[in-house]
């Protein structure tokens, strides 16, 4: 199993997964909360800010005009679940406190799992220092492209360690590169999540494992929703290559480095990063 993994992350950076840890219950209450979220009014939406870079409402702007999307921080811990809650309900709404504190739970789970066996298969037994409990769980929703078949999201990679990601039963839309130059449509499978390598995992397993290019491409007349667990390091441990994966034929292809310090970065350069054929991880701590 650590090397079926191991091996479809080396080769496409992404897999699905059939996990049952989520009833389809849970799934079906997080949709149906969310189509509630985005009905709200846009300056209560707005109300979800971060201090960090990329950890609140985002969307609805020129670079993404078709796309919205809110972030609950740490929605694992009840308390910020409350506060995140509370922000878009003041007079509360404790079913989808609930609903949104479990699911954190159950995609925290999930995402250790798949970290543990990532470094089992390449002989780390004890990968501890990447075992992290710090989240974001986005909520995200795609306007129905009016004309033609659109880009609703362009590509990219992701800047955390290791995404999972829920798609809507008969909502096509995401798509992963291949190669280099194949766009491979990604169906959402019922039961199933979409694992995505993301940057931070490409300097930990020092480049073995890429970071895939996705986007998401939506026909007209169709509306999308999807959601994300969003799994950060450890915010006092450095971000660095692990050691048994440097050896004489693989030097250390990064430096370590402050994942906030990183993050800061990418904000400052999103705009030069687009089209670029070079992850930020590269540029930013390649060796
Ligand atoms: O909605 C999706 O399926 C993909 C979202 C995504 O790539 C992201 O938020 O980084
Ligand atoms: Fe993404």
């Amino acid at each position: 199993m650590s090397r079926d993994v191991c091996a479809a992350l080396a080769r496409f950076g992404c897999f699905q997964v059939a996990y049952d840890g989520v009833p389809d219950r849970l799934r079906e209450d997080m949709f149906a909360a969310m189509e509630r979220v985005f009905d709200l009014p846009d300056e209560t939406k707005r109300r979800n800010t971060s201090d960090k870079p990329y950890f609140g409402h985002n969307g609805r702007n020129e670079m993404v005009p078709m796309y919205e999307s809110l972030g609950a921080e740490d929605a694992s811990e009840i308390d910020k679940a409350k506060a995140f809650t509370q922000l878009l309900w003041p007079e509360g709404n404790d079913k989808f406190c609930e609903t949104l504190n479990c699911m954190s739970k159950k995609l925290i789970e999930l995402n250790q799992m798949i970290i543990k066996m990532i470094f089992h298969g390449f002989g780390v037994d004890r990968p501890d220092a990447l075992i992290s409990d710090n989240s974001v769980l986005r909520v995200m929703k795609y306007d129905a492209p009016t004309g033609d078949t659109a880009v609703v999201l362009p590509p990219h990679t992701d800047k955390d360690s290791l995404t999972i990601l829920c798609q809507q039963e008969g909502v096509q839309g995401l798509e992963v590169l291949v190669d280099g130059h194949e766009w491979i449509p990604l169906a959402p499978i019922p039961g199933c999540f979409v694992v995505l390598a993301a940057e931070v995992l490409k300097a930990w397993s020092n480049g073995r494992i890429p970071a895939v290019k996705h986007r998401v491409v939506l026909s007209p007349g169709k509306e999308r929703y999807s959601f994300g667990l969003f799994m950060l390091p450890k915010w006092d441990v450095v971000v660095k290559v692990v050691e048994e994966l440097v050896d004489e034929a693989h030097p250390p292809r990064y430096k370590a480095f402050d994942y906030m310090d990183y993050l800061r970065y990418v904000e400052a350069h999103v705009l030069k990063m687009v089209g670029s054929n070079k992850d930020t991880v590269d540029v930013y701590a390649g060796v």
